[in-house]
């Protein structure tokens, strides 16, 4: 691949590719290092800078049975989880759900061994890429597939015309890879909080994308209202069964979880295609329009594989033990747009899944209200590592290109590609994501302010307390982090941008926020103390009144943040918090992006499985995908749990973009209103998929009952929690 970046005004020309696979891990991580450093970045001089990316590269074929080229682990963990026949079925959703895996593989390597300064900035600039042969879409048009597929899986030209010339440039095995839902990282917690649970000193945090949490990293228990609680006479609550247990997860790599330091993370293979390498298919692929309008078209319902029905117990009042993916901590921002091929190449299900800039644009007007709006964009994106849509010097959309070209190609002026960066684009570094907290915090100790009480829980990146404002009766809620070794602080700039500027009955109040001896973040907010809506769904089953209830809570969130052109990406039960009072509201706004209306984004954020298909496929999306994991949030409300959550990660991925829209197992036993809203939420094509006003208008909706309906079962559960000791 030659594919140059050009800092426009911030930035250095770069050279990618074969150069930086030529270079070792370390050569990259100094000049990762270079690169966070806290010197502004020249703005005049363009100059080739050493590289920056080691890419690893494996060029995957597949002759009509089996996939090729893989590193014998990974084929090992693809023969396990993803059956021949399903391989056969859909290769393309197999290629779509490798890609994911070596993402999120990647950020938990960069997490792992990630340094205080150093971190963000290195897991954001390796070039992650899962690629489909052309022989695999010939091998389609073989077995005429259908068009939808073809038109995913890229141009109708492209198996026929590339070479099967899949030469390995550096196929390095990696580890048996472990997304499974008990990863464990190292957690940030701040010196001196107190942690629950683990024998060590980390908290053991798990990847929220996983869902399932080890039960030493579970949310304890908040309320002092549980334990004081009258209880009203118990209204029919009823529990669910426990669930089935996760398939074991794979192994891990064993010594990597305690590491917290300098270890170089091992390489993970990039799979490449020819057509990546072919230049006449990249500037086809570059005239391509912008398909938003299409994203997976649903394959055939028949291959769907049904998760296995969870007999459901309406035994009052007795709740089953918690499951173990009850609570996950830490969202998932796989991050991975394709730089220079946002557009899409090779079709959207199989664009480049490059992890490769630090820069974020969508081609978005920023048009905001005030300067510490204007900033949220570039931060949101920039936390969450965006890429794609960026433009070339004559603001051309750039496609990756020719990057099986050879080094010698890669080095001729007129091979290479230029990216331009703006200032917006810009990742901030570390010093001015600090510099701007203390410009948005409050000044003073909290310690003088608040008294802290006890831990309510733990997130990835802090510890959430309940505190009494000194001298009141006023409870609050604390979140504490340590900010220097957090992983991605600009999110945390975004998560208090937003909180301080948008305000809503149904989003999580913020009230103030500080930064002790520039390391322990304290944010100070509303405390809800019924817990997040996972346990009551896990625990309980909601009736369609009480499910509506929820939704029509979620949807005035929504609305509002929409309107505010606020997409919060990472809508879950685990982010909808409760009160005991019924209360319904919305947090976790670290994930939030600005998207000016009638623009999209491309950066791959949020919760696999909740996550809508035109951000799986690396698509541009909208807020849209907000309206989709609500859908899935609904079926959570519905089934305690989103779809193929005890599918391991993999096949869950592949499922998800086999299948588009998940089935609804209990459609025969819902109301037509209800299948309907479902039908509204989960459709593929977002174009198509209903917003916010329509959903509010809904019949289903309008059926509600009132949020007072909540509060028995948020009551009930507050107390098993509390007898659990949790
Ligand atoms: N305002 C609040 N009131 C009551 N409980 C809260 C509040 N905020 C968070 N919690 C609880 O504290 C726990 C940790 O919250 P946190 O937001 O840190 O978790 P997270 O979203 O998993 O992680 P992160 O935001 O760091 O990625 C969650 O179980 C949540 O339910």
């Amino acid at each position: 691949m030659s594919t140059v970046s050009s800092g426009g005004k911030g930035g250095k020309v770069r050279i990618r590719g074969l150069i930086g696979r030529i270079f070792s891990p370390n050569s990259e991580k100094d000049d990762e290092n270079k690169n966070s450093s806290d010197q502004p970045r020249k703005t005049s001089d363009i100059e080739i800078s050493t590289p920056y990316n080691t890419v690893h590269r494996v060029h995957v074929g597949y002759d009509g049975k089996k996939f090729s080229g893989l590193p014998q682990s990974w084929m090992e963990i693809l023969l396990r989880d993803i059956s021949e026949a399903d391989q056969k079925k859909n290769p393309t959703a197999v290629v779509t759900a490798l890609k994911f895996y070596a993402r999120k593989l990647k950020e938990q390597q960069s997490d792992k061994f990630m340094t205080p300064t150093s971190v963000y900035n290195q897991s954001y600039e390796d070039d992650i890429d899962v690629q489909l042969s052309g022989q695999v879409t010939e091998h389609f048009r073989q077995l005429g597939c259908k068009d939808s597929v073809l038109a995913h899986s890229g141009s109708s030209s492209a198996g026929s015309s590339v070479s099967g010339a899949s030469t390995v440039v550096d196929a390095h095995p990696a580890d048996p890879i472990n997304l499974s839902r008990r990863t464990m990282v190292p957690s940030p917690a701040p010196q001196g909080i107190p942690r629950s649970g683990s024998s060590n000193s980390a908290i053991p945090m798990i990847d929220r994308d996983t869902l399932v949490m080890d039960d030493t990293a579970m949310t304890s228990t908040s309320s002092s209202a549980t334990s004081s609680a009258i209880f009203p006479p118990p209204p029919p609550i009823y529990p669910r069964n426990a669930k089935r247990e996760p398939p074991p997860p794979p192994q891990r790599i064993k010594n990597s979880t305690a590491t917290n330091g300098h270890v170089p993370a091992p390489a993970v293979p990039t799979l490449v295609t020819p057509e990546d390498e072919d230049p006449k298919l990249m500037e086809q692929e570059s005239k391509r329009e912008d398909p938003d309008a299409t994203i997976l078209a649903p394959p055939s319902n028949e291959s769907s594989p049904a998760t296995p029905k969870q007999p459901q117990s309406r035994i009052p009042p007795q709740v089953p033990p918690k499951p173990k993916h009850l609570k996950s901590t830490s969202s998932f921002a796989s991050s991975g747009s394709a730089p220079f091929s946002a557009t899409n190449s090779l079709g959207n299900s199989l664009s480049n899944g490059s992890i490769a800039s630090n820069t974020s644009s969508d081609a978005e007007p920023h048009s905001l209200s005030n300067k510490e709006n204007s900033t949220l964009n570039r931060v949101a994106d920039a936390a969450t590592n965006t890429s794609g849509g960026r433009k070339d010097a004559n603001g051309q959309k750039a496609q990756q290109a020719g990057h099986s070209q050879g080094t010698n190609h890669l080095l001729q002026p007129e091979a290479v590609r230029v990216r331009q960066q703006t200032e917006k684009d810009r990742k901030l570094t570390d010093a001015e994501v600090l510099d701007e907290l203390r410009r948005i915090v409050n000044q003073g100790n909290p310690l003088t302010k608040y008294e802290v009480k006890k831990q309510v829980g733990v997130g990835a990146s802090g510890t959430v307390f309940v505190a009494n404002k000194t001298g009141s009766s006023e409870v609050v809620a604390v979140k504490r982090m340590a900010f220097k070794s957090q992983p991605k602080k600009e999110m945390l700039l975004t998560e208090i941008k937003v909180m301080q500027q948008f305000k809503h009955p149904n989003l999580v109040n913020y009230i103030e926020s500080f930064l002790v001896d520039t390391d322990d973040l304290w944010v100070v907010m509303d405390y809800l103390d019924g817990g997040n809506l996972t346990d009551v769904v896990v625990k309980t089953e909601l009736d369609e009144g009480q499910i509506a209830a929820v939704l029509n809570e979620c949807l005035k969130a929504l609305n509002f943040l929409h309107n505010h052109s606020i997409v919060h990406r990472d809508i879950k039960s685990d982010n909808v918090l409760l009160g005991m009072n019924g209360e319904v509201k919305l947090t976790d706004m670290g994930f939030c992006a600005q998207i000016q209306p009638g623009s999209k984004r491309d950066t791959v954020v949020g919760t696999p499985y909740w996550m809508a298909p035109e951000i799986l496929h690396k698509k541009k999306y909208n807020y849209k995908v907000d309206i989709w994991s609500l859908g899935i949030m609904a079926l959570e409300m519905i089934d305690g749990e989103p779809p193929y959550l005890h599918e391991t990660p993999l096949k869950a991925i592949y499922l998800i973009a086999q299948n588009g829209k998940p089935e609804i197992k209990k459609r025969d036993e819902l109301s037509p209103d209800f299948v309907d809203f479902l039908d509204r939420c989960l459709v593929v094509n977002p174009d198509e998929r209903a917003d916010s006003d329509e959903l509010l208008r809904h019949p289903f909706i309008c059926r509600a009952k009132p949020l007072s309906s909540l509060v028995p079962y948020v009551k009930a559960v507050c107390e098993l929690k509390a007898k659990e000791g949790k």
